[in-house]
């Protein structure tokens, strides 16, 4: 069975009322293929999740960016899982390379938020990527450390899409070429399939991020292992929707 193909928009710290309200209005509007081809997330700041969700299509769905490791209580500033669910939120973001880098959020505890928050209920898109210098000393052993961690702590991946996204081309306009998404997608596959099984690692969707854009969008699409994109900067724009269309690729 085909792997769907996946696109989220990751709209980060980013938008006012009235701005978030124009991007959905010009997502509303766009023709783009059925959800028979393309599973299409977008993740506002938590404040704009009960507007873009009450606004948007009902072919599209919406995640939130992050959420606690762990059941609510005295956690000054955090959003649970259980929130997320009880509001209507199918999709959560867990281990951006932003949260890793700036907040210091560990391998292991990312490893045990995606945990929380499958069984939960939640989706997860679970976010893995390696910086310039360890690029240097093996993207391999940084990635499968990673994906390691929340492999250790999850039995079933149905929910899981797995974001590769190499910090050096996050927000930089540096994108990996087609050829270097694959190479590190097809790697990571093979590592799901030695370590996790062979079922999980057909179907698991392995969706690249980093400056991707409506110019690069479909030739990185047509890579056999690459699933779908994680937008930033260009999911704030029109161009988000020729990134939704590049679905088509797939299909020829
Ligand atoms: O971090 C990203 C998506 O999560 C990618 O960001 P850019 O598309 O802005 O490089």
């Amino acid at each position: 069975m085909g792997r769907k193909f996946f696109v989220g928009g990751n709209w980060k710290c980013n938008g006012t009322t009235e701005e978030v309200k124009k991007i959905v209005t010009t997502l509303n509007e766009a023709k783009v293929p059925g959800e028979d081809v393309v599973e299409v997330v977008v993740s506002p700041p938590f404040v704009f999740l009960p507007v873009v969700k009450s606004l948007l299509r009902p072919d599209f769905h919406v995640s939130a960016q992050n959420c606690w490791v762990r059941k609510g209580g005295a956690y000054t500033g955090e959003v649970s899982a259980e929130m997320l669910v009880n509001s209507g939120i199918p999709w959560v973001i867990i281990g951006h390379s932003e949260r890793r880098q700036l907040l210091n959020e560990s391998n292991e505890f990312v490893g045990d938020k995606v945990a929380y928050a499958l069984q939960q209920g939640l989706k997860v898109i679970a976010c893995i990527g390696e910086t310039l210098e360890q690029r240097e000393a093996g993207t391999r052993a940084v990635v499968s450390e990673q994906t390691k961690a929340i492999a250790a702590k999850i039995s079933n991946w149905d929910n899981v899409v797995l974001a590769y996204e190499p910090v050096w081309a996050i927000g930089t306009g540096k994108v990996a070429t087609p050829a270097q998404a694959q190479e590190v997608h097809a790697d990571l596959r093979k590592w799901v399939h030695d370590n996790v099984s062979a079922e999980v690692a057909a179907s698991v969707r392995i969706i690249y991020g980093g400056s991707v854009n409506g110019g690069n969008c479909k030739e990185l699409a047509a890579q056999p292992d690459v699933d779908g994109f994680l937008v930033g900067g260009a999911s704030l724009k029109p161009e988000f929707v020729d990134i939704i269309n590049a679905a088509t690729v797939k299909k020829n």
